[in-house]
């Protein structure tokens, strides 16, 4: 497990703005306003429990957690840290008031714990608390219709055996405590730099180009880098100012850039693109959040346990976590571990699955329904996938596709593991698979591959790998992919009707560009709320002077440096209609002339390969029937006959068998076979023989006859290959082997 930032909670943090760089002071006076509250807000909650107690009425609340103890702890001395810990030992008097009012400083939360681990303790009073809250959430959309009280029975009170704690969570709590207050220290630290740094060119217009040039072989000298950095933009926040007479905006944003690329390790191309969507203070926020690991998550499998019942397995092996946070009811945030949290019992058994907690997000967009038919179109290695099983109580269907096979195995294992059994795994290319292969979806999960610029913590390969033909390759993916996706939704289910598109990425190409390339493209689909509540910021409805759709502000996007997760881009759909088909230029009998109904809204695209199969449905909303059955027939014949054929020539090589020995071969019909033993009575002379088969075959085996015959004219090598696979092996003649050899040889020298 890492240190430092990683233990900060997972939440909307304070807005962001240029105070973000004097946070120290104003932090330091937000504590001490605290500390004075801290005794009376503590007092009203203990006087609020007992009240409970005695009326035994109102649900138990504990106020959220920037736990009391934890800064206490976390501030204090060590001695003083040391007697947390100890205290935390101690049975707590409920009944004592002096002594009531001395725990109240440290131990507020914790008032009627026993014994046991603060830790553990924390933790499930946390989920408590949160689960209490659960009802009024607004965030949890997997709720809407649906209330899943049989996988969250993790409400009930806390039993004994819950409340006892251990040892080893004593020392995971006291560990915990010392990287939160490591954390904190180094926080402060850079902060008081950059407080300084500020402070010192707030009287002055410092001149940043001064030492622009570095002499050429030298490592930069990465402080006056990063004191440059800061300088260049507080001077961009306040240009009039600050600025020099001789430099425009233009220059101080170069200078940016290069020092960012330098000091970050990004392309010039990407840094400028990522730059572009922030102010330059919020940009730097960015930069640096991308430095750091985001915390690390588990999902609770709620087809196995409970979040409860998990927690208290992880915390009894020494595990330190809390609840993700409101916005979720089943991710738990590791702060620490002692044991790798891919190999515990628990993980095994698949009670949990690792998971970023923005990856959450799409599936609780998407809100799968019990019983529900449900597309995942680029599922490995499965996290959505498994949740949305979870979410549908392991009922209904969900076809989980990805079109990397080695990558489809471990959605097989994740699936497998977490023991969802409505799962079905595909591996195709779904561009081109959806809705041919398969449609009329209630729900369609597009969690699109992408450049990954949300992700630069984890990987920071990106920094370099991603160019301009990234930027235009990748987001002509998404649209294809999209277009797939509303075409295999089924615009008149009942429950549902609904695709979401995510993204791993940050970049306007690669979210609102592309929807809004889809809204132009299908306008039978409209963009709708997430359901995520205010947790993230709304998408983009103008971006460098493109206008996008004003529902646009309706999808919602996530960043490492505001919400402290991966950065992320959800978008949910509700298709209203079925999809026009294209005419294809040449088919005058196209879908659309054949169904009247959809020719009233053919429209001209040029995706073209996409087709809707979405149930027509008459006045009454049954299903009409077509030739081909309710998807109506399929367009391409002649390509599903080439698939066929394609298909049939594998089948024959696995099997060692040459294809085009077996496949050219004419087969006899029961007239053939009958007039050849007939005709071997009867005539005497090959050439009649022929004469008369070649009569009696049907017009395509004559054609198969005539490539036979032009087969037999080469020399007998070729002929062997349809001889062996009547496993006449035994007749090849020691030349033919010659022949083999020689050809072999060829073959690898060519290689
Ligand atoms: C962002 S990842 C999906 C992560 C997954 N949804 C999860 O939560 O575990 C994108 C996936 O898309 C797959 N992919 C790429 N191109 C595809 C295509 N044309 N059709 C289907 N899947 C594709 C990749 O193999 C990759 O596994």
């Amino acid at each position: 497990m890492g240190k430092g930032r990683r233990m900060k909670k997972q939440g909307p943090p304070a807005p962001l703005d240029e105070s973000k760089i004097t946070i120290l002071k104003k932090r330091k006076a937000a504590e001490a306003a605290e500390a004075e509250s801290a005794p009376k807000a503590v007092a009203a909650k203990k006087r609020r429990r007992s009240d409970a107690d005695e009326e035994d009425v109102a649900p138990k609340k504990v106020a959220p957690k920037k736990s009391k103890v934890n800064s206490a702890a976390a501030n204090g001395t060590g001695k003083e840290k040391k007697k947390v810990v100890a205290e935390k030992k101690k049975p707590v008097p409920m009944d004592s008031d002096s002594e009531d009012e001395e725990m109240d400083d440290e131990f507020g939360d914790l008032d009627d714990v026993s014994e046991g681990s603060l830790d553990s303790q924390e933790a499930l009073e946390r989920l408590s608390d949160l689960e209490d809250d659960e009802d009024d959430s607004v965030l949890d959309s997997d709720e809407e219709d649906h209330p899943r009280e049989a996988m969250f029975s993790d409400d009930e009170d806390l039993s004994d055996a819950e409340e006892r704690l251990t040892a080893a969570n004593i020392e995971g709590l006291s560990r915990k405590l010392d990287l939160q207050r490591q954390a904190e220290e180094e926080e402060a630290e850079q902060e008081l730099q950059e407080a300084a740094m500020q402070t010192n060119i707030a009287g002055d217009r410092p001149d940043v180009f001064a030492d622009e040039t570095q002499p050429a072989g030298l490592a930069p000298d990465l402080q006056l880098l990063r004191q440059r950095i800061t300088d260049t933009i507080r001077i961009l926040g306040d240009l009039k100012t600050l600025g020099q007479a001789d430099k425009s905006r233009a220059d101080y944003v170069d200078l940016l850039l290069n020092d960012i690329c330098t000091y970050y390790g990004y392309t010039r191309y990407l840094a400028e693109k990522l730059f572009n969507l922030f102010t330059p203070m919020e940009a730097f926020a960015f930069f640096e959040a991308n430095e750091t690991p985001r915390p690390v998550v588990i999902r609770t499998n709620t087809l196995r346990t409970n979040r409860r019942s998990l927690a208290q397995a992880l915390i009894n092996r020494g595990v330190v976590l809390e609840p993700v946070g409101k916005w979720s009811k089943v991710g738990l945030q590791v702060f620490e571990s002692p044991v790798p949290l891919g190999a515990t019992p628990e993980y095994l058994a698949g009670h949990y699955i690792l998971q970023a907690a923005s990856s959450f997000l799409p599936v609780m967009a998407l809100a799968p329904q019990p019983g529900e038919r449900v597309l995942d179109m680029a599922a490995a290695p499965g996290g959505k996938t498994t949740y949305m099983s979870a979410l549908m109580r392991n009922t209904g269907c969900v076809i989980a596709n990805d079109a990397s096979k080695p990558r489809a195995k471990g959605l097989i294992g994740n699936i497998h593991r977490l023991g969802c059994k409505n799962t079905i795994v595909t591996n195709m290319d779904a561009r081109t698979a959806f809705p041919k292969a398969m449609g009329g979806f209630d729900r369609v999960l597009l969690d699109a591959p992408c450049t990954g610029t949300g992700v630069i913590s984890k990987d920071a390969g990106v920094k370099t790998s991603k160019d301009e033909n990234d930027f235009l390759r990748i987001p002509h993916m998404q649209r294809q992919l999209l277009l797939a996706a509303i075409d295999s939704v089924d615009h008149s289910s009942k429950t549902g009707g609904y695709v979401v598109y995510s993204t791993c990425s940050v970049t306007v190409e690669e979210n609102e560009a592309v929807v809004q390339y889809i809204l132009r493209k299908r306008p039978n689909v409209k963009i709708v709320d997430t359901g995520l509540g205010d947790f993230g910021s709304p998408g983009f409805i103008s971006y460098m002077g493109k206008k996008f759709d004003a529902k646009m502000a309706l999808t919602r996007r996530y960043f490492p440096h505001r919400e402290n997760v991966d950065g992320f881009y959800v978008c949910k759909l509700k298709k209203t209609g079925p999809t026009p088909v294209a005419k294809p230029a040449d088919d005058t009998t196209s879908s659309a002339d054949r169904h009247p109904r959809r020719a009233s809204s053919k429209v001209s695209t040029d995706d073209e390969e996409v087709y809707d199969k979405t149930p027509i449905v008459d006045e009454d909303g049954a299903a009409m029937h077509f030739e081909g059955g309710a998807f109506g027939p399929f367009e391409d014949g002649d390509d599903d006959k080439e698939r066929i054929a394609r298909a049939e020539r594998n089948r024959l090589r696995r099997k060692g068998l040459n294809p085009k020995g077996v496949l050219n071969k004419p087969k006899k019909t029961k007239e053939e076979a009958s007039s050849k033993t007939a005709l071997a009575k009867t005539e005497s002379t090959p050439e009649k023989t022929k004469e008369k088969k070649e009569a009696t075959k049907p017009e395509a085996t004559k054609t198969e006859a005539a490539k036979l015959k032009t087969e037999t004219a080469k020399p007998k090598t070729t002929k062997k290959s349809s001889n062996q696979s009547k496993g006449e092996k035994k007749t090849v003649t020691k030349a033919e082997k010659g022949d083999k050899k020689e050809k072999k040889s060829a073959k690898k020298a060519s290689k």
